[in-house]
């Protein structure tokens, strides 16, 4: 059983600063809780040679709690895979999935494993255009962005979350890595402005812009997260907060923090920083989450 509390792990420490930070993150589940009532997140990419990433972020969407999580793979194939260590996901052809299921998305994560191709760019203008206000965009759709922008209204969209890596973040700003880099709180807040967006600048100490400027700089998280795969783990976590209805101003930085804090519970435990994989982190999130959202038991 995934026991972290038989590693010295200081949850009371991380339950403090939950409480303080995402209070409704630490809220328990209502006795009256169904599927329906618990978000619906749609993950679009997962395009030939890449359906792991859109499963490590529909994986992490289901464990961080979300009532329903759909995939959308940008390939046909016959028959759709099937995730036999996740039945519990709905999979099909993206462009099946945006005809038939839009209407029940809350949250679209677009873009891991997306590939860039004319269909991508396709999926990504018709879910721009889409009524569902809560948009998550990562990895290829980043790239798309900067491509078709000029296509898109910028108004359409309320809730925006971008989480670019630092060479996503120089494409999105027409600048290098060396520049992001040099000064990330820039970066962070020139891409929050120009897309109208929440931006999660990722890395050591992730940088988080709300679409006005404010920033945060996150403390979790270790060198184990550099693996590949955990940045889809992320984005699958940020949809599934927002699917779940905290607004974006607790569902993004509470993501990034329990992102962060399961890498350094699985590093107390000794799985990791060396070696840690991506599709390791949900189940240590999944078991944060649920303690903070339980009532520490009393000593008697
Ligand atoms: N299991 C799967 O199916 C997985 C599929 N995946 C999917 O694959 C697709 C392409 O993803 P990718 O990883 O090949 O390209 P990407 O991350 O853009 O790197 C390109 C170049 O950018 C740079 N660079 C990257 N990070 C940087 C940083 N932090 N700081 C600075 N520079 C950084 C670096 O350049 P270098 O430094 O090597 O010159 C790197 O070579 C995408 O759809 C993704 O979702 C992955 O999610 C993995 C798991
Ligand atoms: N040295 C590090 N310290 C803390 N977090 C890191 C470190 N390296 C990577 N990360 C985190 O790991 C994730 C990597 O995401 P990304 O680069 O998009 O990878 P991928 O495309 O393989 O999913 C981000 O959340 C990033 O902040």
């Amino acid at each position: 059983m995934f026991n972290p509390l038989q590693h010295r792990i200081n949850i009371d420490a991380l339950r403090k600063y939950a409480q303080k930070n995402f209070p409704t993150l630490c809220q328990p589940r209502p006795h009256d809780a169904h599927k329906g009532t618990c978000g619906t997140v749609c993950v679009v990419g997962g395009a030939k040679g890449m359906v792991g990433a859109a499963f490590l972020a529909a994986d992490a969407a289901l464990q961080t709690g979300c009532g329903k999580v759909l995939v959308g793979l940008n390939q046909n194939p016959n028959p759709v895979p099937f995730f036999p260590t996740r039945p519990e996901l709905m999979v099909d052809y993206a462009v099946d999935v945006l005809k038939t299921h839009h209407q029940i998305v809350d949250t679209w994560v677009v873009g891991c494993g997306l590939s860039r191709n004319e269909t991508a760019g396709q999926l990504l203008k018709a879910i721009w255009n889409s009524s569902t206000p809560q948009l998550v965009l990562d990895a290829d759709a980043l790239h798309l962005l900067v491509d078709i922008s000029k296509q898109l209204n910028p108004t359409k969209r309320a809730d925006l979350v971008l989480t670019p890596h630092p060479a996503e973040a120089a494409h999105l700003l027409d600048t290098g890595v060396t520049q992001v880099e040099a000064n990330r709180s820039w970066a962070a807040r020139e891409l929050a402005s120009r897309y109208r967006a929440w931006v999660v600048l990722k890395g050591h100490e992730t940088v988080i812009s709300s679409a006005r400027g404010a920033l945060q700089v996150n403390e979790t998280g270790n060198a184990g997260l550099a693996t590949a795969g955990s940045g889809d783990v992320l984005s699958g976590i940020i949809g599934s907060l927002l699917a779940q209805g905290l607004e974006a101003e607790e569902a993004v930085p509470a993501a990034v923090w329990l992102h962060g804090a399961a890498a350094d519970i699985l590093a107390q435990m000794q799985i990791g920083p060396i070696g840690l994989m991506a599709g390791e982190l949900a189940q240590a999130v999944r078991w944060l989450h649920n303690q903070l959202a339980s009532t520490p038991s009393m000593t008697l």
